[in-house]
């Protein structure tokens, strides 16, 4: 395994530079679209660099863009990566660098909020990508939900997305995005990163956080039951549980949990909401 950044990058074939290869393939930033490139070279492979180990690991790159990330990806021992883009600009940028990397490198022309990604490659799977940030929510809940398929994410969010991520309970980014996200894996964030460092820059601070799936994961009824149950808590925030769960039998599982139906839903561990989807799901299969 290459020991350094510089070692890395000397696996790689001499490439066109990422700026030639941009306006070349014409491929001016679409806000649309959440682009905002990664061309340092120092920080893509310290991005990959962030997934851990990838010898022998297949990897799901989202939303390749020019290819930056997907070069640092290809400079590690990574068994394959697929990346899957929803612009076809970038999809022909990323198939002539296949074209350097025969049967390790392969392009999918998909939106990925709707491509089953885990169909694309053999486990075991990660996914690295810089996201685009108008998906990313909704991209990160799906992936969630197939926790069993994951070895590993590695991916860039918002600071303020990742902080929701990874948010302790009774602290001001904690709501139904960290549960989620902290009852199905282990959260980190491992790199803050300033508008500046990408093409064209954000308005915002990004982060890479680091997503492990736990070793045992939630049925898929479960998953559900979970998403209810916070989607009720917080969706009324300032409002005591006994109110903001009416809808659900929020006396019943107050009860049942032994849960304090006068606290607010920021003040509960996952572990305790965890119970109330336990509960829930108990409920709604007795009815
Ligand atoms: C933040 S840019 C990252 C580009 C590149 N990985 C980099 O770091 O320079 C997000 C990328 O995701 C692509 N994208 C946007 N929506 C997508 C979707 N629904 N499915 C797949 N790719 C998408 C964009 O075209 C863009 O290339």
């Amino acid at each position: 395994m290459p020991a350094n950044i510089r070692e890395s990058e000397a696996l790689l074939p001499a490439l066109e530079s990422l700026r030639d290869v941009i306006s070349r393939h014409g491929l001016d930033a679409r806000k649309a679209l959440g682009q905002h490139f990664l061309l340092d070279p120092d920080i893509t492979a310290r991005i990959a660099a962030l997934a851990g180990k990838l010898e022998g690991r297949h990897v799901v790159e989202v939303g390749p863009g020019p290819g930056g990330l997907t070069r640092a990806l290809l400079a590690t021992p990574a068994a394959s990566v697929t990346a899957v883009e929803l612009d076809t600009r970038a999809v022909g940028i990323i198939t002539e660098l296949a074209a350097h990397f025969p049967g390790r490198l392969s392009v999918v022309e998909a939106d990925a909020l709707t491509q089953d990604l885990t169909t694309l490659c053999p486990a075991p799977r990660h996914i690295v990508a810089n996201l685009p940030y108008n998906v990313a929510t909704p991209l990160l809940i799906g992936w969630l939900r197939q926790g069993n398929a994951w070895e590993r994410l590695t991916l860039m969010f918002q600071l303020e997305v990742a902080e929701r991520i990874c948010a302790a309970p009774d602290s001001p980014h904690y709501g139904r995005l960290g549960v989620l996200a902290q009852w199905c894996a282990q959260c980190a964030i491992v790199m803050k990163l300033p508008p500046g460092a990408f093409t064209p820059p954000p308005a915002v601070w990004s982060a890479v956080a680091s997503i492990i799936p736990h070793a045992t994961q939630p049925e898929p009824a479960l998953f559900k039951a979970m998403e209810r149950v916070t989607a009720a808590a917080f969706g009324q925030r300032r409002k005591m549980l006994r109110g903001s769960l009416k809808s659900l039998k929020g006396e019943q599982l107050l009860a049942e949990t032994g849960i304090d139906g006068t606290r607010r839903a920021e003040t509960l561990s996952v572990a305790e909401f965890d119970c109330l989807a336990k509960a829930h799901l108990a409920l709604s299969r007795a009815s």
